[in-house]
């Protein structure tokens, strides 16, 4: 069993081999087991993956224990118990933004995904139609109402990031609830009846008051906190003064790439998408040249 041991990437198993699956019981002890303590994620003391029956055997039956894929071939299982269950011992709580580039990066990602599902579970445990409470479908990750049938499936909160560039500078913003000093590209949820492209020119105007044109497709990336969907772009400035969005943009300022800010953290898009646009733009001055 490869159990990722001493943190290194398995290489053998590329987050490409995850295939997404769903049951509503595992109970398989060979699975590569996902298990959360409330918010936090559980790794042995090399921040390998633990062994479900040993956690089973300290904490009780977990309140869920569902497949959610596989991992070239191999089970996933995840495992959550509510905050209170006391921390069993031999194993280390993770918060999971801050265990990002500590643990293998494919069962990072997977733990973001059974994150979620247990998000889900949690959340839908009556239906939102009618008051009923639901019962997990066998084998789709759908939470079910026995009374009008309605299927409540995982949330996933789509939301629009921007990167604005000017000639030689980028705009970059700070919410309130950044660590101090840290500045990124804007961000934004999708509204009901918007395209990705109404957010963006909508969240541009309502967070810096700027118009912006060009959108280019950059990525996108599943983000656990608690259910979003980062699509990402770079556009161009094309008018407007910065007056930024009280209560959401603390700073908003044109940024030369000599004397950029701190920036957000390696796991996020917000991240790659600057040091890739940054990249660019030192490509092209260099051609320029
Ligand atoms: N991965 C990354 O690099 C990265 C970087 C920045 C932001 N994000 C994420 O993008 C998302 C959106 O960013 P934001 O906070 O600037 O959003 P935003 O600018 O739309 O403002 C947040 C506000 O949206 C409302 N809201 C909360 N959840 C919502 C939902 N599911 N649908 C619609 N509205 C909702 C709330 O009023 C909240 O105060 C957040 O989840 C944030 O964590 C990810
Ligand atoms: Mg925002
Ligand atoms: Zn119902």
């Amino acid at each position: 069993m490869n159990f990722c041991r001493d943190c290194a990437y398995d290489e053998s198993m590329p987050l490409s081999s995850f295939v997404p699956a769903f049951a509503s019981r595992c109970a398989d002890d060979q699975a590569r087991c996902y298990a959360f303590v409330g918010e936090e994620l559980l790794l042995d003391d090399s921040r390998g993956l633990p062994r479900a029956q040993v956690l089973i055997e300290q904490l009780g039956s977990p309140e869920l224990d569902y497949l959610i894929g596989h991992r070239a071939g191999e089970p996933c299982r995840l495992l959550f118990w509510p905050q209170t269950t006391q921390a069993p011992s031999g194993w280390v709580n993770h918060n999971l933004r801050a265990i990002y580039g500590h643990m293998d990066e494919a069962d990072f990602w997977i733990a973001t995904r059974a994150k979620q599902m247990a998000t889900w579970d949690r959340e839908h445990r009556f239906c939102g139609v009618c008051g009923t409470k639901t019962e997990v479908a066998a084998h789709e990750p759908a939470r079910v109402c026995p009374a009008c049938g309605y299927r409540h499936y995982p949330r996933v909160s789509p939301a629009i990031m921007v990167l604005i560039r000017d000639g030689d500078r980028l705009l970059l913003a700070r919410s309130p609830h950044f660590k101090p000093g840290m500045y990124s590209a804007l961000a934004g949820f999708v509204e009901a009846g918007e395209s990705c492209e109404d957010t963006i020119h909508r969240e541009v105007m309502e967070e810096v008051g700027l118009r912006v044109k060009n959108l280019q497709w950059f990525d996108s990336q599943s983000w656990p906190f608690p259910h979003s969907l980062m699509l990402a772009f770079t556009a161009d400035y094309d008018g407007g003064e910065i007056v930024c969005q009280p209560d959401e943009i603390e700073d908003a300022q044109w940024f030369t790439l000599d004397r950029l800010p701190d920036l957000p953290m390696r796991a996020s898009i917000a991240r790659r998408l600057i040091e890739a646009t940054v990249a660019r733009m030192q490509a092209d001055a260099a051609i320029d040249q």
